[in-house]
């Protein structure tokens, strides 16, 4: 190899890496709404840096903006101030590239369980055959264990089977950023535990980033890669970012041993419920 090819090699390299590290860059941003009281700072001056792959928990006190810091994420809100950056490029408006799964399911009553699924798919995947179509279905309802519920309708399911039917038809045209606002908010103690593993076994097998939303910090410490702590509102920051050091695979008796556990869950709590209390806590 010549000096100019090992050089451009590296450089190529580097540019790799630098994008895998700046894979969602949230740059300056701030949100004002205009009120009748006159403008409303909701966030202030936020910069995170997500890595590719990176699974992300965000945290803090209701109504201090986390939903509409996802939103300008996901495009359906922009900020006033700022950029949000995916792979190099602003996001502007939404997109097929981003896919939000919510805590109350959004699936459509009238379409069988496969039908809310496909029509997801068709309306990203035009080109692609029926067949085709009909397979990325098959393989999605089959990863979260729904291949027999197919032809039920949403209110035939439970909730953590609409909650499945959610995230397959999010992944299920192949997003490269899976955006979670409390998806398991509304589901019984056993169910949320049984969708959590779920939903990392999916994360490591598909190698999507993931940005959720959360109030449980169990949840986050079991799930993530870091935890956003963010500052209340109005003008609420992000306070601090907790990396969690557990290895992966996770186990959840296991991480439950472990005293670090505990250090992290204890900061975690300090930060919103000392540092960052409601004034009427
Ligand atoms: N269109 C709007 N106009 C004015 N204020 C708004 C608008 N949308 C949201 N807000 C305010 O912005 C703040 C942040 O709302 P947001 O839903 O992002 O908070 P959140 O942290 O996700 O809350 P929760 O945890 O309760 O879901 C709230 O005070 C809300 O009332």
């Amino acid at each position: 190899m010549t000096a100019l090819n090992f050089k451009n090699k590296t450089q190529n390299q580097q540019l790799q890496s630098q994008k895998k590290e700046d894979f969602l860059v949230i740059d300056g941003v701030n949100k004002i709404y205009p009120t009748a009281e006159g403008p409303y700072t909701v966030l202030d001056d936020i910069n995170l840096k997500v890595r590719e792959g990176e699974f992300i928990c965000l945290i803090g006190h209701s109504g201090c903006g986390k939903s509409t810091l996802l939103n300008m994420v996901s495009g359906f809100n922009k900020p006033t101030n700022g950029v949000v950056w995916l792979q190099g490029q602003p996001i502007t408006e939404p997109g097929p590239d981003r896919m939000m799964v919510f805590q109350n399911y959004c699936l459509l009553p009238w379409l069988n369980v496969f039908d809310n699924v496909y029509l997801a798919v068709d309306s990203v995947f035009p080109r692609k055959s029926q067949a085709e179509k009909r397979a990325i279905v098959r393989e999605h309802l089959a990863m979260v264990g729904l291949t027999e519920a197919a032809e039920k309708k949403p209110s035939q399911i439970s909730g953590g089977m609409k909650q499945r039917v959610a995230i397959a038809r999010a992944l299920a045209i192949r997003p490269q950023l899976l955006i979670l606002d409390e998806p398991f908010g509304a589901l019984d103690a056993i169910t949320k535990e049984e969708l959590q593993e779920e939903l990392l076994q999916i994360w490591s097998e598909h190698q999507v980033t993931v940005l959720m939303i959360t109030h449980d910090i169990d949840e986050a410490l079991f799930l993530a890669d870091k935890l956003v702590m963010m500052t209340n509102g109005p003008a609420a920051n992000i306070g601090e970012v907790l990396e969690i050091p557990f290895s992966r695979p996770r186990n959840r008796r296991r991480i439950m041993e472990n005293p670090e556990y505990y250090n992290l869950r204890n900061y975690a709590l300090d930060f919103l419920y000392r540092r960052c209390a409601h004034l009427e806590e």
